[in-house]
């Protein structure tokens, strides 16, 4: 099923585990700020919505969605929080960096999910267009951030 066949921002707390204690790491990408702004809005909503409380979520910046592997190995390293949520938007250009900022984010963010114990989550939108990215970031299909606060607080508790 595409996500337009789904609306990204729902979602069952009857199906989720106790958050009490949990600590989420958010890890933004600058660029498309318009987009990854819209993204954190809906994580933390949706965080907060769970029961977290304010000072059980923590906010990292780095440039683009190529440093978000560091990112969030860095986080993890210090902060040890029970999972973190990496947040970006790309968006194809005139030439092949897309192809490549995308595949770095999707490998790197896998391969800190294989080599390490703090679940990491893929909030990545990878369009085409801009409409396509504010489709998705609050927009007519809802909103990944939610999606992935959701998978996060799910991840945690494994
Ligand atoms: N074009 C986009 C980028 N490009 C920047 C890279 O992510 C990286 O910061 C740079 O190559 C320096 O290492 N990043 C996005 O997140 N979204 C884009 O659309
Ligand atoms: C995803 C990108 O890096 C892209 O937005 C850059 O645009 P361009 O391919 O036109 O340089």
């Amino acid at each position: 099923m595409a996500t337009s066949g789904k609306n990204l921002s729902h979602y069952d707390k009857e199906q989720l585990p106790d958050t009490g204690g949990m600590r989420i790491g958010l890890v933004v990408s600058e660029w498309n700020e318009e987009i990854t702004e819209a993204l954190f809005k809906g994580a933390y909503e949706t965080l907060i919505d769970c029961g977290l409380a304010d000072d059980r979520i923590l906010r990292w910046n780095v440039p683009g969605s190529f440093e978000l592997t560091f990112g969030c190995k860095r986080m993890i390293e210090r902060e040890r929080p029970d999972a973190v949520i990496a947040i970006g938007s790309v968006i194809r250009g005139e030439t092949s960096h897309f192809d490549f900022v995308c595949q770095a984010a999707a490998a790197g963010i896998k391969d800190l999910n294989v080599r390490q114990d703090v679940p990491v989550v893929f909030c990545v939108l990878t369009d085409d267009t801009i409409q396509q990215a504010r489709d998705r970031s609050g927009g007519r299909h809802g909103n990944k951030g939610a999606e992935a606060a959701i998978a996060a607080l799910k991840m945690a508790a494994l």
